[in-house]
C-alpha cells in the first residue's frame, strides 16, 4: 500500500479511513485541503468560520473566560448580505485546522482591506451588533481562552497577519495569490511560491543550581518578570543562540543546556519559541544587565518563585503603590519553564 493509499486516500475511502487512526485521517485530510482549491472550498460548505476584525477575534464573554464563536457558511452568507457585503470576501479565509470529524475550520478577518472584495471595510460596530460579541485584540484575551481556541486563534491571526503583509511579490512587486486555504500565496508573473514563516525564537531559564535568572524588558506589564528570550540569528543552531542571547543580555556564560518544550507564539509577528533550561559556570553568577535589551534582571530563589507562581491575580497594585513579582499566565511556555524549574530545580543536566 502505498503511503498516501494513492486515490483510495483522495477519495478518503472507507477501506483506508478503517486503517488509519483518526488523527492520520485528519492530518491527511487538512494535506488534502492545502493541495486542492476544489475540495478546500468544498469544505467551506460544511465547515466552521472564526471572524476577525482588523486582527482582532469576534469573542463572546462567558463568566470569566471569552469564547470563540463558530459560525457556518450560510450565517456568513446571510452576514454579508445583511451589511450588503460582497460573498467573494469569503474567499479570503484561511484554513486554521478540522475538527476529528473532518470539519473544516476557517479564519476570515472581515477588517482588513479585501483582495477579491470591492468593498471596504465593513462597520466594527454595526457586525458586533449582529455578530453578538466583540472584536478584542488577541494580546488582552489570550489568557482568558481555553487552551485549544488560545492555539486555534494565534494559528489564525499568524496567518491572517502573514497574509495581510505579503500581497505582492518581493521580486516583481506584482499582487501575489492566495491559494484557497491560504496555505501559500503565488506571483502569477514569475511563478515564486511564498510559504507563511515563523521566526525562530529561544527562551531558556538559567539556573545556578539553586536560584533562577529572571528578567524584564520595560514593555512588560509592572511586576512582571520572565525567562530570558531572543530571536536566533541567521546560520544558528539553538545551543548557539541560547549561549549569545544569555551572554548578550546579562553577561554570563551557559554551562549546560537541556531543550524542554517549544510553543508557536503569534506576537508582534509569528514566532516559534523554543524553550530550555540551563546553568551557568559555578562561581560565574554575576549579572551585567544589558540596558539596551532589558529593564532589569536578577536571580531568584525557589520560594520567591514558588509564591509568585500560585499568586492569582498578579495585577493588583500593593497600598504602597509597588506591584508584586508575578509571572507570565499558563499559557505562555515561559510559564510552563518556571513551574518545571520550581518542580525539580536540577532539570538542566545535558552538556551545552
Ligand atoms: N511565550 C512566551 O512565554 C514568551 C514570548 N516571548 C517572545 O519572544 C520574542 C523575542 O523576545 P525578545 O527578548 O524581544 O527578543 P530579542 O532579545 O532578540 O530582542 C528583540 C530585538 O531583536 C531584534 N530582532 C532580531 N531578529 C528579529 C526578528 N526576527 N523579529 C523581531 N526582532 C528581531 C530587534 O532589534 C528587536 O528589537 C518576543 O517577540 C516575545 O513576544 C518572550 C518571553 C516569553
Ligand atoms: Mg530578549
Amino acid at each position: 500500500m502505498s503511503l498516501f493509499c494513492g486515490t483510495a486516500f483522495r477519495r478518503k475511502s472507507f477501506w483506508c479511513s478503517r486503517l488509519l487512526s483518526t488523527y492520520v485521517t485528519k492530518t491527511r485530510y487538512l494535506f488534502e485541503l492545502k493541495e486542492d482549491d476544489d475540495a478546500c472550498k468544498k469544505a467551506q460548505q460544511t465547515g466552521a468560520f472564526y471572524l476577525f476584525h482588523s486582527l482582532a477575534p469576534l469573542l463572546r464573554k462567558s463568566e470569566h473566560q471569552y469564547l470563540a464563536p463558530q459560525h457556518s457558511l450560510l450565517d456568513l452568507k446571510r452576514l454579508l448580505g445583511k451589511l450588503g457585503q460582497d460573498m467573494q470576501r469569503i474567499e479570503d479565509s484561511v484554513l486554521i485546522g478540522c475538527s476529528e470529524q473532518q470539519e473544516a475550520w476557517f479564519a476570515l478577518d472581515l477588517g482588513l482591506n479585501s483582495s477579491s472584495s470591492i468593498n471596504a471595510s465593513l462597520q466594527k460596530s454595526e457586525m458586533e451588533k449582529e455578530l453578538k460579541g466583540s472584536f478584542i485584540e488577541l494580546r488582552k484575551a489570550l489568557f482568558q481562552l481555553n487552551a485549544k481556541d488560545a492555539s486555534l486563534l494565534s494559528t489564525a491571526q499568524a496567518l491572517l497577519h502573514w497574509h495581510a503583509a505579503h500581497q505582492f511579490c518581493s521580486r516583481s512587486g506584482q499582487p501575489t495569490e492566495k491559494n484557497m486555504a491560504g496555505s501559500k500565496r503565488v506571483c502569477p508573473s514569475n511563478k515564486i511560491i511564498y510559504y507563511p514563516q515563523m521566526a525562530p525564537v529561544v527562551i531558556t531559564l538559567v539556573s545556578d543550581g539553586t536560584r533562577c535568572l529572571l528578567a524584564r524588558q520595560s514593555s512588560f506589564p509592572k511586576g512582571m518578570y520572565s525567562a530570558l528570550a531572543g530571536f536566533c540569528d541567521i546560520g544558528e543552531s539553538v545551543e548557539e543562540a541560547v549561549r549569545r542571547e544569555v551572554a548578550e543580555e546579562v553577561g554570563l556564560e551557559v554551562e549546560r543546556l537541556q531543550y524542554t518544550a517549544s510553543q508557536h507564539w503569534p506576537f508582534p509577528n509569528s514566532s516559534l519559541m523554543i524553550a530550555c533550561h540551563a546553568t551557568v559556570k559555578p562561581g560565574q553568577t554575576e549579572i551585567q544587565v544589558n540596558l539596551r535589551e532589558l529593564e532589569a534582571a536578577a536571580w531568584f530563589s525557589h520560594d520567591d518563585v514558588a509564591t509568585a507562581l500560585r499568586r492569582n491575580n498578579p495585577y493588583t497594585q500593593q497600598q504602597s503603590g509597588a506591584f508584586p513579582f508575578w509571572l507570565p499566565p499558563k499559557l505562555a511556555i515561559a510559564n510552563q519553564l518556571i513551574k518545571e524549574w520550581v518542580e525539580k530545580p536540577t532539570c538542566s543536566t545535558l552538556p551545552a
